[in-house]
């Protein structure tokens, strides 16, 4: 395989192994990166990822390395590992990653601590030339892994380079489209996974399909007053970025971020509710409500949710004060 028709993949969990698979899928060698020697030799001997994503066979087009060398060279990188460690496999992958294309990034979550969206992670690290892109939409991994029909949103500032990425990747049954709203997108992909969270827990209190509905429709309220705010357009809110995936991910329990609810809504405490599973919106709660206090743009929905997760509000009293709050114009 020549590196300058390679796509990278770096991150060998559900989301990153289901991601090679469509690359492959879209006719692309793809080279998948993983931290650990052990699993990547592992993935590449077996041909499968019992861990992340059982039962789905690795594509033939795929080699799974842990050898950050192979990586430069590549037509485009895909960054596929959780919000909170992006900076981490950014700064120690700058190297050959500098001669690898367009850095895709795929992870939905804002950074703790830095309050930062992930293109803002991205732009401190790599170097000024390399171009950055967003990926986001409703799709679990199980489903892309298994060729079942998915579509996204692929978005950079160079509207150029956003349809020439969305043409590269799509496949017969992975379809992008595309934008050059970076922030409507990741804004769309962070606030989601908070407010599934509170969708999973009004599931898991026995609270009813209505209260579900209600609460869909008004954190979507919420999540269109955040992205007014902070840059993003209202048109790729209503898109699959937002509103799609916020459908997905707050009525599914394959959802994790909807599951670690359920959970919460069930009595478990937020760190029995993990459950080992990787649920981002968890992790992004704090940093959504945080920053929306901070210029003025309420937020309910994602203030109990960061509330609960802190282990600071219990569910009933939070529910109490949704409900026991004034009422108001409803497009106010
Ligand atoms: N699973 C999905 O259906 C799905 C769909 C769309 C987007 N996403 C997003 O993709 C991101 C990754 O999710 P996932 O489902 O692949 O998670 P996962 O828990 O299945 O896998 C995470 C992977 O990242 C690796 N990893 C963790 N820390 C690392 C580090 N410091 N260096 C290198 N590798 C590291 C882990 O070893 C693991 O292989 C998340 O932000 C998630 O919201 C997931
Ligand atoms: O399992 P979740 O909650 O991380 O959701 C996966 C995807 O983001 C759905 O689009």
């Amino acid at each position: 395989m020549s590196a300058e028709t390679a796509i990278n993949v770096v991150g060998g969990g559900a989301w990153g192994t289901a991601l090679a698979n469509a690359a492959a899928g879209a006719g692309h060698p793809v080279t998948l990166w993983l931290r650990d020697a052990q699993a990547a030799a592992a993935l590449q001997a077996g041909r499968e990822n019992p861990r992340y994503l059982p039962g789905v066979p690795l594509h033939p087009g795929i080699r799974a390395t842990a050898d950050a060398d192979t990586l430069a060279g590549a037509r485009a990188t895909l960054l596929v590992v959780p919000a909170q460690t992006v900076r981490g496999v950014l700064e120690a992958l700058r190297d050959p990653l500098a001669t690898a294309g367009p850095v895709i990034l795929c992870a939905k979550g804002i950074e703790r601590g830095s309050d930062s969206f992930m293109s803002a992670v991205a732009a401190e690290i790599l170097p000024p030339r390399t171009p950055v892109a967003v990926l986001s939409g409703p799709s679990f991994a199980a489903d892309v892994a298994r060729g079942l029909p998915t579509a996204v949103t692929l978005a950079a500032a160079d509207p150029g380079l956003a349809a020439s990425l969305s043409g590269l990747l799509s496949g017969p049954s992975f379809r992008l489209y595309h934008t050059d709203d970076v922030r409507g997108v990741e804004i769309g992909g962070a606030g989601k996974n908070v407010l599934a969270i509170a969708c999973g827990i009004v599931a898991g209190r026995g609270l009813g399909e209505s209260a579900r509905a209600a609460l869909i429709a008004r954190a979507f309220a919420e999540l269109m007053r955040f992205a007014r705010a902070f840059g993003g357009r209202a048109e790729t809110l209503m898109g699959l970025s937002g509103l799609g995936d916020l459908v997905l991910t707050a009525s599914s329990p394959q959802s994790r971020n909807f599951a670690f609810g359920q959970r919460l809504g069930a009595g478990a405490s937020p760190e029995a509710a993990a459950g080992g599973k990787l649920a981002e919106g968890a992790f992004t709660a704090a940093a959504l409500a945080g920053l929306a206090a901070a210029k003025g743009v309420e937020m309910p929905v994602a203030e109990a949710v960061a509330a609960i997760v802190a282990g600071t509000a219990g569910v009933d009293d939070v529910v109490a004060g949704l409900l026991a709050r004034p009422l108001r114009g409803e497009t106010d």
